[in-house]
């Protein structure tokens, strides 16, 4: 009789519930993969009354999450609280503490505590497992540091948050308005249970950050990462966008930096515009595409459902289902130790082309005094189009694209125009990606 591997769930919403139903559902698929049976030995979340579509009766119920930690007949603990502090880091750290291994979904918990967590498991000869708290149900950490081990990674970018795209991508197409999608895109299961998180892009740069570390061999850097979130997006910007041969996505973008002789870790987070013939461009709805360059594999492009609670139960019940092999791994790729600690890149390297939106009062001069702090900064222009006032509120969207040249020359123009009367809101500059 070969004996089960115990787990232990805290968190039943979109993700944790997904879990039981997978498990439960491919049960006896699950065991022979696995080599044993999953059995679920405990469960926790806030209420426990609450009907969530499946049956939690069979199993025990621990009011405090906490003490999944310090059961007896439990191996794994399953982390689908979610925060990055409270009582997800401190189950996190019993769990460890007590031997047992962890998965989880929580990219903002890693992002934040991820290296002493590692360094704890390692310490402990336990695992620690989070395929689901970056891109979803895409295998990209499997991918990256497993498949692709063997190479130097020196550039990662994608489409890391399903919220966002979704709202993106459905307002691109069926010209709704951005709080609608929202609601929907929370109605769904995608958005975090504060969807600022998603909106602003911290959710995105949490996933970038671990990306990150994994793909570089580079200590978690959650705070270095220049994060802007669509909601300045407007849908003048994805119609604008449409009519020059793009659409907009919100990207993270993090690379190895080696102008000027040194060695700086890039990362970023924000909305670009997508050539539309890119294949970012055609990654539509809750749907994740994280692109890798490595120095002997080439460019991977790993693209699926980055959210919802099916796919993410799949990468959870996937490092699960590691676990019961005896597969330990190492969280980042390598032992926490051997992380080196890369300073955040020098700001103004970016080179590249530009959009760049503003909404300016209708009056003589406004564009000339526009074109004059473009001149002076040294950018060139390539396109300028200016759009009509569609009501009567007196102001104009000038959108520019510019000529392939520094960021920093966009960054001083915006500086010049800083504070100018013509303009009747905050412009907005939206990097373009090269094919
Ligand atoms: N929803 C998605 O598509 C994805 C979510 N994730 C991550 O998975 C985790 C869970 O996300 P969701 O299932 O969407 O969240 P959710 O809000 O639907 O579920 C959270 C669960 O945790 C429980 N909980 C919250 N605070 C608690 C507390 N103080 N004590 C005990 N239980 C508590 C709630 O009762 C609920 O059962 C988060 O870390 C999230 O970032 C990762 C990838 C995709
Ligand atoms: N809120 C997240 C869920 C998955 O990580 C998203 O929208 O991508
Ligand atoms: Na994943």
């Amino acid at each position: 009789m070969v004996e089960p591997l115990n787990i232990a769930l805290a968190g039943l919403g979109t993700v944790g519930t997904g879990v039981v139903r997978l498990i439960e559902t491919n049960a006896e698929l699950i065991a022979r993969r696995a080599g044993r049976p999953i059995r679920i030995a405990a469960v926790s979340a806030r209420d426990r009354t609450k009907d969530r579509g499946v049956d939690l009766t069979q199993y025990t119920w621990e009011d405090d999450p906490a003490a999944l930690a310090a059961r007896e007949d439990v191996d794994v603990v399953v982390e689908l609280v979610g925060g990055s502090d409270g009582p997800a880091l401190s189950l996190a750290r019993k769990a460890i503490g007590n031997g047992k291994g962890l998965v989880t979904a929580n990219k903002a918990m890693i992002a934040h505590h991820g290296l002493e967590l590692a360094s704890a498991a390692e310490s402990a000869g336990v695992a620690l497992k989070f395929e689901a708290a970056v891109a979803g149900g895409i295998p990209v950490i499997k991918g990256l540091s497993e498949g692709a081990a063997a190479n130097k990674i020196e550039r990662v970018y994608g489409i890391l948050n399903g919220t966002c795209n979704y709202i993106l991508s459905t307002m691109e197409d069926t010209g709704r308005d951005f709080t609608d999608v929202l609601e929907e895109a929370q109605r769904l299961g995608y958005a975090e249970a504060d969807p600022t998180f998603d909106i602003e892009g911290i959710d995105a740069a949490h996933k970038l950050s671990i990306l990150a570390a994994i793909a570089f061999g580079s200590r978690l850097r959650f705070d270095a990462v220049e994060t802007m979130g669509v909601s300045p997006v407007k849908a003048a910007d994805i119609e604008q966008a449409r009519s020059l041969g793009y659409v907009i996505r919100l990207i993270g973008m993090a690379e190895i930096d080696r102008l000027d002789g040194g060695v700086g870790l890039f990362q970023r987070v924000r909305p670009h515009l997508v050539p539309i013939d890119h294949p970012l461009a055609h990654v539509d709805g809750a749907t994740n595409a994280v692109v890798a360059e490595g120095n002997f594999m080439g460019r991977l492009l790993f693209q699926g459902a980055g959210a919802g609670d099916g796919p993410t139960a799949s990468a959870v019940v996937a490092d699960i289902i590691d676990i019961a092999r005896g597969e330990k791994g190492a969280a980042f790729s390598m032992p926490a130790s051997e992380l080196e600690d890369i300073a955040p890149a020098p700001t103004g390297h970016r080179f590249g082309r530009s959009y760049l939106r503003f909404i300016v009062h209708d009056r003589p001069g406004v564009l000339a005094e526009i074109t004059a702090a473009m001149r002076d900064a040294g950018v060139s222009i390539e396109s300028l189009i200016q759009k009509a006032p569609s009501d009567d509120a007196g102001e104009v969207i000038i959108a520019v694209v510019t000529h392939e040249g520094p960021e920093s020359a966009v960054t001083e123009a915006m500086r010049i125009l800083d504070g100018s009367d013509n303009l009747a809101a905050q412009p907005l500059v939206m990097q373009i990606i090269a094919n």
